[in-house]
């Protein structure tokens, strides 16, 4: 293990930084900014109207409901939220099995030996006293057999009126290498609680304890709409353009953190364009890039003020990533706005998108982990920075270089995104570390 949960971390020492979408207390504005620039406040997003960062994950982790819950059989539940908790449907195991191939004994030894047992087949007769039957791992202990001989420990001879079996390790305890019937759970026992991610481990305990489908949560639909006449699809950049690094990168990263991305779409810079792809969609997320801030062809402002768009978040106290926004649409759906830069533009998905999804998709919150630096990392002087780590030895992590807001080098090699408070952290100072969606149980497509 090379990180510490940040549950050690006390409320009282919880940093304004700890990742809000957690039991932790809630979040405290940002130092250095007034409270009166709420989110809704107006729709300018110079820094006056930025929100701090936690507060920022709290209104998007808060702005929507979970969707409704559907029924999937196990082969296609990957990935979904439990809508309810699964409670065992059997016993497990719902029969005393055995745990090792041998003989089933009844009574003390030497046993006459009479038949054998296999897995998956009928009980087979009460086991008299005295008797022993040939056994398979998995296969139900007769009525009346006390104790399981493994097969090394046994040793069989022919004797008057058949053969005999002889322990070679003394008497066998009662229930020696015997799982009781319910040993695991009892039929009824919660085995996962809802909100818990549907994972392979948790198809093979749904389909263990009786399961053929699950009730989920379903999976948010999000709609990627890409902005920037300076990008190319394909071949090498230069000559003002640019390949558009957010198309390839967003889909997969959705998916992971709980959506179904229904269609990723290159827009031209256009603001008609923007606004008929915003009223057409039927998404139950809108994410757009670029086009967030003030610039001569950045239309996201303008298109949700005439779209009639409610602005919960615009503009956050972080570095990258300060003009992202979230918005609730007029027609019951949401609307990230991310930057163009790409490391502000992922900033954004852990900042804005991953809490709404998790709700969106009925998904727990995470527990927060936290790591001592391993090195000083400089501050902002009042926003948050969100800065990609490598976990080291220790435990502890470690700045990656090239982490400004154009570039994707330092995120590409990273664990994770270490949360430097405003001001900077030191040496040793233990900071929250956002998990990579794939590193903390997410599902590709
Ligand atoms: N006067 C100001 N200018 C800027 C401010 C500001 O506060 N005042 N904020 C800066 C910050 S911080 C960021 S971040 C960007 C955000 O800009 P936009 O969201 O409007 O994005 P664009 O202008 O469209 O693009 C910015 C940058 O990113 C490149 N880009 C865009 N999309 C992609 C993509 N899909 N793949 C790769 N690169 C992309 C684009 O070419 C630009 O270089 O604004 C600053 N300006
Ligand atoms: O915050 Mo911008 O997001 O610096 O690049």
């Amino acid at each position: 293990m090379t990180r510490q949960p940040a549950a050690r971390l006390t409320p009282a020492a919880a940093p304004d930084t700890a990742h809000p979408a957690t039991r932790n207390p809630g979040p405290r504005p940002d130092p250095g900014r007034g409270q009166e620039h709420g989110p809704g406040h107006g729709h300018g997003h110079g820094p006056g109207h930025d929100v701090g960062w936690a507060e920022a994950c709290t209104i998007a982790r808060t702005a929507g409901r979970p969707l409704a819950g559907v029924v999937r059989p196990l082969a296609e539940a990957a990935g979904y939220a439990l809508a309810a908790p699964v409670r065992a449907l059997a016993d497990l195991p719902s029969f005393d099995t055995s745990a090792m191939d041998g003989w089933a004994v009844a009574g003390p030894g030497p046993w006459r030996l009479k038949g054998q047992l296999l897995a998956g087949h009928d009980l087979g007769e009460p086991l008299a006293q005295g008797h022993a039957i040939r056994i398979a791992t998995g296969a139900a202990l007769p009525p009346g057999a006390m104790a399981v001989v493994r097969r090394e420990h046994g040793r069989t001879e022919a004797g008057k009126g058949g053969e005999l079996l002889f322990s070679t390790h003394g008497e066998p305890p009662a229930g020696q290498d015997v799982r009781p019937r319910g040993q695991e759970c009892r039929e009824g026992d919660e085995l996962l609680a809802a909100g818990a991610l549907v994972t392979p481990a948790v198809l093979g305990l749904a389909a263990a304890a009786g399961y053929d489908e699950l009730l989920v949560t379903a999976r948010p639909r999000v709609e990627v709409l890409v902005l920037g006449d300076e990008l190319l699809d394909e071949g090498l950049p230069g000559a003002g353009r640019v390949r558009d690094a957010l198309g390839p990168l967003l889909p997969p990263w959705l998916s992971a953190l709980g959506a179904d991305v229904t269609a990723t779409r290159r827009l031209v810079d256009d603001a008609d364009v923007l606004y008929e792809a915003i009223e057409a969609s039927t998404a139950d997320v809108v994410v757009t890039t670029g086009g967030t801030a003030g610039g001569p062809v950045d239309f996201v402002h303008p298109v949700l003020e005439r779209i009639g768009a409610k602005l919960l978040v615009d503009g956050v106290a972080v570095r990258p990533g300060h003009p992202m926004l979230l918005a609730a649409l007029p027609g019951g759906g949401h609307l990230v706005g991310l930057p163009g830069n790409p490391l502000a533009a992922v900033s954004g998905v852990l900042t804005l998108a991953a809490p709404l999804l998790r709700t969106l998709g009925g998904r727990s919150d995470p527990v927060p982990y936290a790591a001592p630096l391993g090195a000083d990392v400089a501050g902002h002087p009042n926003h948050t920075r969100l800065v990609p780590v490598v976990l080291g030895e220790g435990p502890s992590v470690t700045a990656l270089r090239f982490h400004g807001p154009a570039m994707l080098r330092g995120i590409a090699a990273a664990d994770g995104m270490a949360v430097i408070p405003p001001g900077g952290a030191v040496t040793g100072a233990e900071t929250v570390v956002l998990d990579m969606a794939w590193g903390s149980g997410g599902t590709f497509p």
